[in-house]
């Protein structure tokens, strides 16, 4: 057996994403049979030690039916209907499926906001950390009828690989209705499977398509999951669900991309992976040096102009002068309050305005480089 496939038949700590399309039929229900295949293994994982977080999609899939409706929503709210009605719906189904191996299982719905705000992330770490020393399987899915559009996850892939850090895993497994990541969309003929990746050079070329009619991300959100837990220290395993148990077991099944070893902080990679910026800030030349190669805070005098309508604590977009996305950072002012400070001084600020503008428009610690200008 290929040594970095050990890593996942000796993981103590597996995450396990399935999507929409490996759970529901195409008339939206939950598929019991393949429901219940997948439990087998991970039941049987769980049996011999292991302890298993399963990041389950298909809510929305599996309230079409009992809503009567023929093909996902379009909109918002309908999708989030679905949501609530099919979610009940999925977790009683785990309930009893993993009841046959005299298990339980702990519902856990995040948001990406949970993922930023560190009291939310902390107690999210907590409670996951308590359930698996309880031996419980979380099943974990993105809380659909809060989030709102801008900011949500949509798919559960990246919303895994954060999983898959906080939870500090062993592995993350990708199970899809696709074997594996092909070269081209593996609909058409020609296309072949990439049996690892080792690094961004090696998806060069790679086409990646959007998903079928059930699922969201296609495979541009998994590989994008897989940098981000790869980029974590976690190796990841993309695969079809069918293949759950060669996966689990280290064989030569789907595509293994590679860990590469960094640990950011998770609030951090959210920020970096999971969004994108309410508003822009456009930095002149000094701040962009000072933020971007000597990592200081950003200070209101090192700013030219101000984009976009957001309130502190959102995510902006840090720009250089020819207007490209330098970084992210948490912003500590509203919109409306930035444009009287731009330009001028904190000491400066703080006589004219009072001491609560001293404080920098982002801190260093809210700031994340973006991958290119590392
Ligand atoms: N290069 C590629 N390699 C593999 N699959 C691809 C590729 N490009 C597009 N796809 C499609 O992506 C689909 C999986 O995405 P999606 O439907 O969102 O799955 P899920 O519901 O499991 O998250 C596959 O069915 C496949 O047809
Ligand atoms: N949270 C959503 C996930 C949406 C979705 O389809 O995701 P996926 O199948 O993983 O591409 C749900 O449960 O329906």
């Amino acid at each position: 057996m290929d040594s970095a496939r050990e890593r996942i038949r000796k993981a103590s700590r597996l995450v396990v994403k399935v999507g929409s399309s490996s759970l529901t039929t195409p008339q939206g229900m939950i598929d019991v049979d393949r429901v219940d295949a997948l439990v087998d293994v991970l039941g049987a994982r769980r049996k011999s030690g292991t302890q298993i977080v399963l990041v389950s999609s298909g809510a929305i899939a599996a309230g079409l039916g009992p809503l009567g409706l023929a093909a996902r929503p379009r909109d918002l709210a309908t999708q989030q209907a679905a949501a609530s009605v099919g979610q009940g719906v999925l977790v009683a189904r785990y309930t009893s499926s993993f009841a046959r191996y005299g298990l339980r299982v702990g519902q856990v719905l995040l948001t990406a906001d949970d993922m930023m705000r560190r009291s939310h992330h902390v107690n999210a770490e907590r409670t996951l950390a308590r359930l698996l020393e309880l031996g419980i399987v979380p099943v974990v899915n993105e809380n659909d009828t809060v989030a709102t559009d801008e900011i949500r996850f949509g798919d559960n892939d990246r919303l895994a690989a954060l999983v898959a850090h906080l939870t500090r895993a062993d592995a993350l497994v990708l199970l899809s209705d696709v074997d594996a990541l092909y070269d081209d969309d593996p609909r058409r003929p020609g296309a072949r499977r990439l049996t690892e990746v080792r690094g961004p050079s090696d998806l060069l070329g790679v086409e990646l398509g959007k998903g079928g009619a059930v699922g969201t991300g296609g495979m541009i959100t998994k590989v994008q999951a897989a940098k981000i837990a790869t980029g974590a220290g976690v190796p990841v395993v993309l695969t079809a669900a069918a293949h759950a148990a060669q996966a689990l077991a280290g064989t030569d099944v789907g595509t293994y991309f590679h860990p590469e070893g960094r640990h950011p902080g998770t609030r951090l990679l959210w920020l970096a992976h999971a969004t994108t910026g309410r508003g822009r800030l456009h930095l002149d030349s000094g701040a962009v040096e000072a933020v971007v190669n000597r990592r200081k805070s950003l200070l209101p005098a090192g700013v030219t102009a101000v984009e976009g309508d957001f309130a502190a604590g959102d995510p902006v977009d840090l720009c250089e002068p020819r207007g490209q996305v330098v970084a992210r950072g948490l912003v500590n002012f509203d919109a409306g309050e930035i444009p009287e400070l731009l330009g001028r001084s904190t000491r400066e600020l703080a006589t004219a305005l009072g001491p609560e503008y001293e404080r920098e428009l982002i801190h260093r610690d809210d700031i994340v480089i973006l991958e290119s200008h590392h």
